[in-house]
């Protein structure tokens, strides 16, 4: 069914999981005073409760926004994921329905790269063990298995914003950086592409995973691959849980292969504070293990908050669908002297004539139109004199393929 935009302050925005006071700031001076936050995420069934009078929401990395949750979402026009990652979200059922997502790509790359280099250089000192003894009395003043980082080979799987933002920082400190990735990427200073995982994981003496969560991903990191490293390495993951296998880097680990482990995600992570955190990891002192905190800064959070807010705001005022994560993108100037249509649709053949056929039917005069498409939807904006905006809004609505129809610089009275 046809969809059409509300009045400003109709609009209800839900932010989940403790998204930063800027989002808000954002949104009310924007004019969006209708907003609920929350510090936790919510379960599946609490979602489907919750966000059926929901225009916006926002989330991080813990909400599941699954195809059950979108059948619900009987109002939602667009989905803010205040992080990098947007597996969380079944991109698809979004797109079917005509709900733009978008993120944040870049604002806390260099938080996890900084996170992933102190790590580093704490596995390669040793420094849990040491620590953890000391904090229970005992003193293990030693340099056996300690290193320092110069001269060492860091290997960065996924060589894209974090993995060559940390192989900028790590050459500084001395390291040798090989990186591999699926695509052939733009080396930094002396990096080097190798041409397989394999040789990655053989030749780097701390290994690093920064891919996305794709199916090519899933569980690349193995007991074959574990098998690979170096006796004394360092294996580090802050990309996603479901990268590694972490029953077999237990196992590993047990064995007395590989010098220390960070990770900070998980397979299962807890969907708040109070839930246990269950890891075959757990207890083992040369382990660093950390509760998905990579991009958690302050410096970060501040930055995510706005640049997501800002995307949310763009979408509403004026249609632009610019960096949208899963959507046709689409950089539209203001006409707010006109009545601009967004008109969501399948990408179907014949539907673009079918618009200019009603509009034209009805003597619409069209004074600008944009339209972009991919593979599931096509987005076209059309401007039209205040006067048509109505009878355009109506025509629209006879069109077939319609999923989505919303009206901007419009008087209350004129939207549905
Ligand atoms: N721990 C945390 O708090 C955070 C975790 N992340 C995770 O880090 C991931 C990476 O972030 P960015 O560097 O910004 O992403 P990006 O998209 O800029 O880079 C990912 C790189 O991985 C490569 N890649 C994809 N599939 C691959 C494969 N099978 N083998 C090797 N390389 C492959 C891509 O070609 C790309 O160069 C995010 O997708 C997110 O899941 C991001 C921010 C915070
Ligand atoms: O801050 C979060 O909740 C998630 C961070 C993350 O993993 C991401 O940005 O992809």
């Amino acid at each position: 069914m046809a969809k059409t935009s509300l009045d400003k302050s109709k609009i209800k925005i839900l932010l989940l999981e403790g998204i930063h006071q800027s989002a808000v700031d954002n949104l009310l001076n924007a004019g969006y005073t209708n907003i609920e936050t929350l510090s936790t995420s919510l379960s599946e069934d609490e979602l489907v409760e919750k966000i059926r009078d929901v225009h916006f929401i926002g989330l991080r990395s813990r909400t599941q926004l699954t195809e059950r949750v979108f059948a619900a979402a009987e109002r939602l026009t667009a989905v803010g994921c205040f992080c990098i990652g947007t597996n969380q979200v079944d991109l698809n059922a979004a797109l079917e329905r005509g709900i733009p997502v978008f993120n944040a790509p870049y604002s806390n790359t260099r938080s996890v790269a900084e996170l992933v280099l102190a790590e580093a250089i704490m596995l390669l000192r040793g420094i849990p063990e040491k620590s953890t003894r000391a904090h229970q009395g005992g003193w293990l003043k030693s340099a056996k298995n300690a290193h320092e980082a110069r001269g060492k080979t860091l290997g960065i799987i996924g060589y894209g914003s974090i993995g060559a933002q940390l192989s900028v920082l790590a050459e500084s400190l001395g390291f040798d950086v090989l990186y591999y990735d699926v695509i052939t990427k733009l080396a930094m200073g002396n990096a080097r592409q190798v041409g397989s995982l394999e040789e990655l994981l053989a030749r780097a003496d701390v290994v690093s995973l920064h891919v996305p969560d794709v199916p090519s991903t899933r569980w690349m990191i193995g007991r074959d691959q574990l098998a690979l490293m170096k006796q004394t390495a360092i294996f580090i993951n802050a990309s996603r849980g479901t990268v590694v296998d972490i029953e077999a880097l237990a196992e590993v680990l047990e064995s007395g292969k590989l010098l220390g482990a960070a990770i900070d995600v998980f397979p299962v992570e807890p969907k708040g504070t109070n839930e246990e955190f269950v890891s075959p990891l757990r207890g083992k002192d040369n382990v660093i293990l950390t509760p998905h905190i990579g991009g958690s800064t302050l410096e970060a959070q501040e930055n995510i908050g706005i640049e997501v807010s800002e995307k949310l705001i763009t979408y509403s005022d004026n249609g632009t669908t610019i960096t949208s994560v899963n959507f046709p993108e689409v950089a539209l100037p203001a006409h707010p002297d006109k009545h601009r249509l967004l008109h969501i649709h399948e990408n179907v053949p014949g539907v673009m004539s079918e618009i200019n056929k009603v509009l034209g039917d009805e003597g619409i005069n069209i004074s600008a139109q944009y339209l972009q498409t991919n593979s599931g939807v096509g987005y076209v904006v059309i401007d039209v004199d205040k006067a048509y905006g109505p009878k355009a809004l109506e025509a629209l609505k006879r069109v077939n393929h319609t999923l989505r129809l919303r009206v901007l610089y419009s008087e209350s009275n004129f939207e549905a």
